[in-house]
């Protein structure tokens, strides 16, 4: 089986890699004159059964980041006869109600920010009729994820602009009342395996909460230790549910 962990940053991506076990780099095909192109860093792990495959990639920040670099693997794998059979976009988020260090599972992965501003009030790209702004990852392996990383369930948003206010926290989770938590890459991972045919998770570790911003209390070692268990603990849910 194989397993493609897409993270924004390399701090992310090395809490992953770091929870797994460690990791070989491998470059991807691409880049311009030995410039650019991306690597991952693949795990080879074993979780109580055959052979397992985990690529972990750091695409870059925000929905456009992480589609390029998520469809750029995929189809390398694809190419080379190895395709993934999952895609997890995972990493740190601001959580709606949720505790500092704690982690999400989405059940469902949502371009909350794609659409008009109308002077009804916003409507997504879905609401005009040419898009949609909606990912849903398979529901039996949401369950058994959200259960062995000790998660709560719920939507997550991708935004391309944090949330910094009380009022925009308000009106995102009036929208979106089960949204657990937002990041900034999710929907365009899940663009990018749904273009695949591939199914697709998103696991979050909170390092802020959705509001007034405040620096300071941010938890962001707390939350990428948390990813680097949750990453480990995802295995063999993976493993199973492919089994
Ligand atoms: O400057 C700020 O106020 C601020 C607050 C939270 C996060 C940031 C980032 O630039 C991190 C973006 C990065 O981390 C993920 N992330 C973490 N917390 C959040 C959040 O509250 N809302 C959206 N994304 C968040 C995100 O997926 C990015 O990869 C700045």
């Amino acid at each position: 089986m194989r397993v493609l962990i897409v993270t924004a940053v390399a701090a992310e991506r090395d809490a992953a890699v770091s929870g797994l076990g460690g990791a070989a780099l491998v470059q991807l095909p691409g880049g311009a004159g030995g410039q650019g192109g991306y690597a991952v860093h693949r795990v080879h792990a074993r979780p109580g059964g055959g052979p397992l495959v985990v690529d972990v990639l750091a695409a870059g920040v925000g929905p456009a980041a992480a589609a390029a670099g998520t469809a750029t693997a995929l189809t390398a794998a694809s190419a080379g006869g190895e395709p993934y059979d999952v895609v997890v976009s995972a990493g740190i988020a601001g959580g709606f109600g949720q505790p500092l260090g704690g982690t999400v599972v989405a059940t469902s992965i949502v371009a909350a920010d794609l659409g008009a501003a109308t002077p009804a009030g916003f409507a997504s790209v879905a609401d005009l009729g040419f898009g949609t702004v909606e990912h849903r990852p398979p529901e039996q392996l949401v369950r058994s994820a959200a259960e062995a990383t000790g998660a709560a369930a719920g939507a997550v948003l991708t935004v391309s602009t944090v949330t910094g206010s009380a009022e925009r926290a308000e009106e995102l989770t009036a929208r979106h009342p089960g949204a657990a938590a937002e990041a900034m890459e999710g929907f365009g991972v899940a663009e990018a395996a749904a273009a695949h045919g591939v199914p697709v998770l998103e696991l979050r570790t909170v390092s802020n909460s959705c509001g007034p911003r405040d620096r300071a209390a941010w938890r962001i070692p707390e939350a990428l230790t948390a990813l680097g268990g949750g990453c480990a603990a995802l295995l063999p849910v993976l493993r199973a549910w492919k089994a």
